[in-house]
């Protein structure tokens, strides 16, 4: 029958395995190519399943904004599932009346304004933490990279759960459940060959970590109910001091809508703040310093932005970011070049669509090359400079309503933690710049930093980024 239909221009595939063969480990540069080559709406197939892929904001307002509410879907993965308890989580659950009530939840209870400024004291006290780290290691060389990752896993350790787990067993599961997020699963899309997955030992570290992680999570359930019941009686303390968790187990008390909030869906949507919330928040300050060290010219002007609004604090607090114009621009032009989910969360279509022009049936799956958009030449001057200046004067933002530039997606599945993320990125980076003077081991030189990126849940640098700090200040 789909030969009457006017399909989507389509590679050539190969019997059984499709176009997998065409991508590697950087499948949204492989994209990119496919799109030079075929338009901004291809038809790949990844086995026998067939993929929509979407490369220009134009496309991306159709997806997002026209036909929004038939792309707010998303597919059943095989190792998402397993570990989001059969997707009963935020960011991988099929659209639905499960999905409407805990975004709603997330939106209004865990991720609004005011709850991301109550967590303020968190972030200002973890940036401390790692500017004195930094200061320790001046002279010497310091994995950043590392230390970033660390500090946002730490923000979301006490934001989500009340405190750090530093050292022990949880922050081995959470690198080993990153991981098997960003892996890709054989069974998924040639259904046949699911024995792979099985015989490679996927499916059964997956199902390892989902349980290991699960005993966790309940000992860490166990230990807020019983603290609420005791600090509380009858369960309805004050806001002051909560976590994320405690949060959670209010609105399970409060009944106030005729959704339960059951356990498991507690345990998946407080593991999916760290698949969604740790990596891509780590990786846009750690892509941005490299980018500095690059641009010797742009860290000189943010330097002097901030140096000059700092006017000589020991700390830049929340206080002073709003100013910071030229701080916003440059974050504004590394989430552009280096968008941290460059293919964003694949959707799938609940029912059939024409698509400029195409006919899209009813369960396809969509990714939107959202790193390709954010390069597109025909969007963008000079795509693949580093050139902050470019957000001066300009309308363009992140939220969602300027197609050509989606790091967080848009619509209704678009990210709901924007605030969250742009509250520690901005923090972090205005300190280091501004207590430090970063440059490479060794005296290299900017120019001479290998830029090479790898994706794995994010794309992330391939190796971690290494500096050599001095005080700017005595
Ligand atoms: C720079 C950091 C971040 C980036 C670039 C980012 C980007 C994204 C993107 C691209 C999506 C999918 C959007 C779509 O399908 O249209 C998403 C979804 C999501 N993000 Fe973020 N995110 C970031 C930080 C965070 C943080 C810190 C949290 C939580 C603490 C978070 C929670 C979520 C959740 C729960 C979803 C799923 C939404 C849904 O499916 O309804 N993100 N994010």
């Amino acid at each position: 029958s789909n030969k009457h239909k006017n399909q989507p221009p389509s590679p050539r595939k190969l019997p059984l395995i499709g176009n997998l063969h065409q991508l590697g480990s950087n499948p949204h540069r492989d994209l990119q190519t496919l799109t030079q080559k075929h338009g901004p709406l291809v038809l790949i197939h990844l086995g026998s399943v067939p993929v929509l892929v979407a490369s220009s904001a134009k496309a991306a307002h159709e997806i997002m904004k026209t036909h929004d509410f038939v792309f707010a879907s998303r597919p059943k993965l095989n190792i998402t599932h397993t570990l989001t308890y059969g997707s009963k989580d935020i960011g991988f659950s099929p659209y639905g009346e499960h999905w409407r009530q805990i975004r709603s939840i997330a939106v209004v209870h865990l991720l609004c304004n005011k709850r991301v400024q109550s967590f303020r004291h968190v972030r200002e006290q973890e940036t401390r933490v790692m500017m004195d780290i930094v200061g320790k290691s001046c002279g010497s060389v310091t994995d950043l990279g590392k230390l970033l990752n660390s500090l946002t896993n730490n923000i979301i350790c006490r934001v989500a759960l009340g405190r750090t787990y530093e050292g022990e067993k949880f922050q081995d599961l959470l690198i080993k459940f990153t991981y098997l997020l960003g892996c890709f699963s054989v069974g998924n899309y040639i259904p046949w060959l699911s024995w792979v997955d099985r015989l490679s030992g996927l499916e059964a570290r997956t199902k390892k970590v989902a349980e290991e992680l699960d005993e966790f999570l309940e000992g860490v359930l166990e230990e807020h109910i019983n603290k609420k019941t005791m600090m509380h009686g009858d369960g309805n303390g004050s806001d002051k001091g909560q976590d994320l968790i405690d949060i959670l187990l209010d609105v399970q008390t409060e009944h106030t809508t005729n959704f339960t909030l059951q356990r498991d869906t507690i345990k998946a949507s407080i593991m999916d703040l760290f698949a969604a919330g740790t990596d891509t928040t780590s990786t846009v300050m750690e892509w941005a310093i490299s980018e500095l060290i690059r641009h010797p010219r742009v860290m000189k002007t943010l330097q002097k932005e901030i140096t000059d609004i700092g006017n000589g604090k020991p700390m830049i607090t929340e206080d002073d970011l709003p100013k910071m114009t030229y701080l916003h621009v440059v974050l504004k032009e590394t989430l552009r070049m280096h968008t941290p989910l460059p293919l964003l969360i694949y959707r799938e279509s609940t029912q059939y669509v024409k698509l400029m022009g195409y006919d899209i049936p009813s369960g396809t799956q969509v990714i939107i090359n959202a790193w390709a958009i954010g390069r597109d030449p025909s969007r963008w001057e000079e795509p693949e400079k580093f050139y902050p200046e470019r957000f001066l004067n300009s309308s363009i933002d992140y939220k969602g309503l300027n197609f050509e530039f989606i790091p967080f997606g848009a619509g209704r599945r678009g990210c709901p933690a924007i605030q969250f993320a742009i509250a520690v990125d901005e923090l972090v980076l205005a300190n280091l710049v501004y207590k430090y003077d970063l440059a490479l081991p060794n005296k290299m030189n900017g120019e001479e930093l290998d830029m090479t990126e790898i994706t794995g849940l994010t794309l992330h640098r391939m190796s971690t980024l290494q500096v050599v700090a001095t005080p700017r200040f005595k």
